[in-house]
């Protein structure tokens, strides 16, 4: 496949390809002016020239800002610069820029700050690491209450570039441009919504510091997961394909069974079934063609099932109930060894005790673990398992948070929001950017759930199948478009998997 896995840069690992890119013989003042420039030229560009306020911080975020000052300046613009502190105290390459920029230099205030067209953001980048307060708040407030189009540098001050959090208040900017590659807080929320139009410009860093710094976080796309992605062989059967189980909820709870079963099947599992207790039989019966039904009445009945090795994916917690049936089944697919996604109900049931479930999955000995588990909670699920990891000073840290649960709990983390984020416990990390919000909407998570089973029954590892499903079930929403419900979401795979095969051959 020719499309490459575009990686997510930490602050830190953006430094690291600063640093890389000066070792090789660039010189920081060249990287900044790259940069200044490459945002003028997209100002240039894309806004109406006007009456522009360029804030510049104490730091090279704000010497960019000096350099963004000077080339629209030389373009015609009126530029008026504010500086937070004095130029004296600039420090490197900072120094460097606000020198070179002819013109006057204001003390950064709030007076004024709606007299402007454009407002350049330049205070703080990734240099970051405390929350705005007092009459930088203001200053940041006033910005934000102004009619200017305002045009962050990097990302918008207040910002985290690692999280997407805010800290103590942001600047909520019409475009950023950021450098050399995206960075995890473009795409989580709320920072994605903070950022407005993103625009990556080339300053001048190889893409071969890459491989040095070694990052682990992409975009989740077919160029992650696509290699891995099970394609029908020509010589292969139903019976190579697979066999994926979803376990039912009680009579009057079997729907969310069926999306995940359909899904299963949908996304190529060779065999599916819905394993259920003799009562829901008729509610599957009189809606399942393909799905097979599988009734049980003891746990002993179900032990059997689990004793059947060609039944290798199992799905568990969608409508299950919070009871100690639910429980006591998770424990003994887990025992089982099998394939399995825990969702919904299979999560919260161990709310009280998440460390069991953790040593069942075997995160002390995962070395030895001959299968994976991948959990799917949203937000309130997640919380259940981890509250320690919901409480950051900003908020939760949904990326950094997922990994230190996958670490923890040893099995893929799959956090689902409107910038889901699945990790390894390897540490690997893909963000979904722009699913489609019409995915917010009852039975979605089921399908999802079953779209992983199916991926997990037909071999694909774990990491890589809950990537994949997650793309995929986004595809499809956006294939179908408004008005979507659950029960479109399978229907509109095709479509999806039609041009995924194309682009992987
Ligand atoms: N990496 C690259 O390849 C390239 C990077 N480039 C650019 O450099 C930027 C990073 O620059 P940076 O490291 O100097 O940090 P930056 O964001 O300017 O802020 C640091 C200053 O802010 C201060 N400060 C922090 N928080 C604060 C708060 N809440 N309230 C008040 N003050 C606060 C902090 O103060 P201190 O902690 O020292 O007291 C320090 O003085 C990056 O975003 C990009 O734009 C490009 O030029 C080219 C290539
Ligand atoms: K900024």
């Amino acid at each position: 496949m020719e499309e490459t896995r575009e990686v997510l840069l930490s602050t830190m690992e953006m430094g690291e390809a600063d640093r890389l890119t000066i070792e090789a013989g660039l010189q920081g003042r060249q990287l900044m002016e790259a940069a200044g420039q490459s945002i003028a030229r997209i100002i240039l560009e894309k806004l109406n020239p006007g009456r522009t306020l360029v804030l510049c911080g104490p730091g090279n975020n704000g010497g960019d800002g000096f350099v963004v000052a000077r080339a629209l300046k030389e373009n015609g613009w009126p530029v008026t610069v504010t500086l937070m502190g004095t130029k004296d105290r600039l420090k490197g390459d900072a120094r460097l820029m606000a020198d070179l920029w002819d013109g006057e230099i204001q003390p950064l205030a709030e007076e004024g700050l709606g007299d402007y067209d454009i407002i350049v953001d330049g205070l703080f980048g990734a240099g970051l690491d405390r929350p705005l307060e007092g009459a930088l708040l203001d200053i940041v407030r006033a910005a934000n209450d102004s009619n200017a189009r305002k045009v962050a540098i990097d990302v918008p001050s207040g910002l985290s570039g690692d999280s997407g959090l805010v800290l103590g208040g942001c600047l909520e900017a019409d475009l950023t441009v950021t450098f050399f590659r995206r960075k995890p807080g473009h795409l989580l929320y709320p920072g994605k919504a903070l950022c407005g139009d993103l625009y990556v410009t080339d300053i001048g860093i190889s893409g071969r510091v890459l491989d040095e710094i070694g990052a682990q976080t992409w975009l989740n796309s077919p160029a992650v997961w696509g290699e891995l992605f099970p394609v029908p062989s020509p010589a292969g059967h139903k019976y190579s394909r697979g066999h994926s189980v979803v376990v039912s909820g009680d009579l009057a709870h079997t729907g969310a069974s069926r999306l995940a079963a359909g899904a299963a099947l949908r996304i190529g599992s060779g065999l599916v079934s819905v394993a259920c207790a003799p009562e829901a039989v008729p509610a599957h019966a009189a809606q399942l063609t393909a799905v097979m039904i599988r009734s049980y009445q003891s746990p002993e009945q179900f032990a059997d099932y689990l004793a059947d090795h060609r039944l290798n994916a199992w799905c568990i917690g969608p409508a299950n109930g919070v009871t100690n049936e639910t429980r006591n089944r998770v424990l003994a697919i887990l025992a089982a060894g099998k394939q399995a996604v825990l969702d919904a109900d299979a999560i919260t049931v161990f709310r009280d005790r998440p460390e069991e479930l953790f040593a069942a999955i075997g995160s002390d000995d995962r070395k030895n673990m001959s299968r994976e588990v991948v959990l799917t909670p949203h937000a309130g699920e997640f919380g259940r398992l981890f509250p320690d990891l919901m409480e950051g000073t900003y908020g939760f840290d949904r990326l950094k948070g997922a990994r230190t649960a996958a670490e923890r709990s040893g099995a893929v983390l799959l956090l689902k929001g409107p910038d889901t984020v699945v990790v390894s416990p390897d540490g690997r990390a893909v963000i979904m950017d722009d699913a489609p919000a019409d995915l917010a909407t009852a039975g979605s998570g089921d399908v999802l759930s079953g779209l992983v089973t199916g991926l997990l029954a037909q071999g694909m590892p774990a990491f890589e199948a809950a990537s994949a499903a997650v793309w995929l079930h986004a595809e499809a929403a956006r294939v179908f478009g408004a008005g979507l419900t659950a029960e479109d979401i399978s229907p509109s795979l095709p479509t999806v998997l039609e041009k995924l095969r194309e682009k992987l051959h």
